[in-house]
């Protein structure tokens, strides 16, 4: 027998051997100071995974979660493939709950106490989205500010989202809204196959957003450029990246793709300026916002430069494509699964438009439709667009009773079980927009059940620019087009691409609707 290939550790110490194990024939030239340090390193190795353990038992507590952590990599292969059944796995592991990924500890908060505690406790807890969100959007971006300089900031942007503001862009909304479902039903025309609408209603919503941002000072080419490369953005939303934004990589990719939408959002903000400041009506968003800062009455900075003000827009339209796409794709999918509410939601259009399908619509028309507005509200509590966002405990957070989350950890609140609670929303899983017209049924009783938009500070800034979108988007088409589900077998399951969304896409086909 070849000697080196049963020599021991032991037999180049001096010490008596603790463990005694054969040493490959390929170690057989290493002298004994390199064994030695081989010897040294693999302790420190093993010591060090040995601390890995200790460290995330000792975060855990009783927590429910993998007793053990995977080595280094933790739930990192999970992460990569997230599924809605794994995650709803985790959240009905408990209240809160516990992983790890690549050594972050991680505590899960699935109940709408929890959720709402950690949404509502700005003093503990910040939002801290996924890594390459900052290096996409910048770390300067407004999105990133906390505490007290977040609150100024946002509230000089709420002037954006008023009423008013809202009313301008219904016309901006419907006109491009019109024209994409004209060229739905040109597609459908050439080829009459079912087609998942993933794709196309992404490119209606973008071209919306920026219509409703930018009006005239973007032109259309600007935003057909702007979501050709937006997809590169939607991919590098993962919970971890390669950290380096090397050429090649997802998220190299994706700052190229921010780049381009910066130059026609500046671009738009120094055309708005000169607009305004040569007496120009307000025709979108830019407008309205270079109106506000030169009111006199308004408190707030005045300043903003055209950059400044395009990573504001950019980071509206981080928030809200992916979210917003989400939203009506399930809308357009709720609608043709459910005949009944498509048809009473059209009775409510032949109402409002008082038959006249060419009216354009104006917000008190959109006002009027309160059946719709049910419809969306319920959409998106079946499939809540977002299910959770990732926030970091700033310190330590005592969180409950028995259980602090330690400082640096991330903490994320889930909004799907307080968003399919059976106590408020009987029959969760069912999509039933009437629950929400008895103003004394559980789910208008409960409001605080309803996260899609989050809670607190944060909560979404667009959010009743978001469901009315929506909402005028369903009503035009429920005047334009019949349309139809192709159901496949993966119709029903969840692809989580950043956002929830039907898993084929939501295959549909479209007809110009024909009239009783
Ligand atoms: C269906 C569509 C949308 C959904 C489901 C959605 C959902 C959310 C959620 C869950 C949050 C985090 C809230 C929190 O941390 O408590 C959020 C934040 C935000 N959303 Fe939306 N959103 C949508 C559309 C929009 C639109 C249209 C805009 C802008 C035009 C927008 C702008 C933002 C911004 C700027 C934030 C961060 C606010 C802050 O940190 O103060 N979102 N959204």
């Amino acid at each position: 027998m070849d000697r080196s290939a049963s020599a021991s550790i032991a037999s180049f110490t001096a010490n008596p051997p603790l463990y005694s194990f054969p040493v490959p024939s390929f170690l057989a030239p290493l002298k004994a100071e390199s064994f030695s340090s081989l010897y040294t390193t693999l302790a420190i190795l093993a010591s060090l995974l040995v601390l890995e353990q200790a460290v995330y038992r000792y975060k855990k507590r009783h927590l429910p979660g993998a007793a053990w952590t995977i080595p280094l990599i933790g739930k990192f292969a999970d992460s990569m493939a997230p599924s809605m059944e794994a995650y709803k796995r985790q959240w009905d592991s408990g209240a809160l709950s516990a992983v790890s990924v690549f050594n972050i500890f991680i505590v899960m908060a699935s109940s709408n106490d929890y959720a709402r505690k950690i949404l509502n406790s700005p003093s503990y807890a910040e939002p801290c989205l996924v890594h390459s969100a900052k290096q996409i959007l910048r770390p300067e971006n407004w999105v990133f500010l906390t505490g007290k300089n977040h609150i100024e900031y946002r509230r000089g942007l709420n002037a954006l989202f008023t009423r008013k503001a809202l009313s301008i862009y219904v016309g901006i909304q419907e006109a491009i809204c019109r024209k994409h479902l004209t060229r739905w039903l040109e597609i459908q025309e050439k080829n009459p196959n079912s087609q998942p609408i993933m794709m196309t209603a992404r490119h209606l919503n973008m071209e919306t957003s920026l219509g409703v941002f930018c009006g005239s000072h973007i032109p259309e080419h600007a935003a057909n450029a702007i979501n050709d490369k937006y997809w590169d953005i939607t991919q590098s939303l993962e919970l971890v990246n390669f950290p380096l934004a090397l050429p090649g990589t997802k998220v190299y990719k994706a700052i190229q793709a921010r780049k381009v939408a910066m130059h026609w959002l500046e671009l738009a903000a120094y055309k708005s300026k000169i607009a305004m400041a040569n007496g120009g009506a307000p025709e979108c968003m830019l407008d309205e916002w270079v109106l506000s800062l030169a009111d006199p009455n308004y408190k707030g900075r005045k300043e903003f430069s055209d950059t400044e003000m395009a990573m504001v827009l950019f980071s509206f339209l981080f928030a809200s494509q992916d979210a917003m796409s989400s939203g009506l794709i399930y809308g357009f999918q709720h609608l043709a699964d459910h005949p009944e509410v498509l048809a009473k939601v059209r009775e409510e259009q032949d109402r409002v438009r008082q038959g006249n399908y060419a009216k354009p619509l104006n917000m008190d028309m959109m006002v009027q439709m309160t059946y719709l507005q049910a419809v969306v509200k319920e959409s998106m509590r079946v499939k809540p667009p977002v299910l959770m966002v990732p926030y970091k405990a700033t310190r330590a957070f005592p969180i409950s009773d028995d259980y602090t989350v330690p400082a640096n950890s991330m903490v994320i609140p889930s909004f799907f079980n307080s968003l399919h609670d059976p106590e408020v929303y009987p029959q969760p899983e069912e999509f039933l927009p009437e629950r929400w017209l008895d103003p004394e049924g559980s789910a208008s009783k409960n409001p605080k059940n309803y996260l899609v938009f989050g809670s607190g500070p944060h909560r979404c800034i667009g959010l009743e620019y978001a469901s009315m979108n929506i909402a005028l988007v369903l009503a035009t088409a429920s005047v334009m087009l019949d349309w139809e589900h192709d159901i496949t077998p993966q119709s029903y399951l969840s692809k989580i691409i950043a956002t929830v969304f039907p898993k084929d896409g939501c295959r549909l086909t479209f007809k110009p609707r024909t009239l009783a």
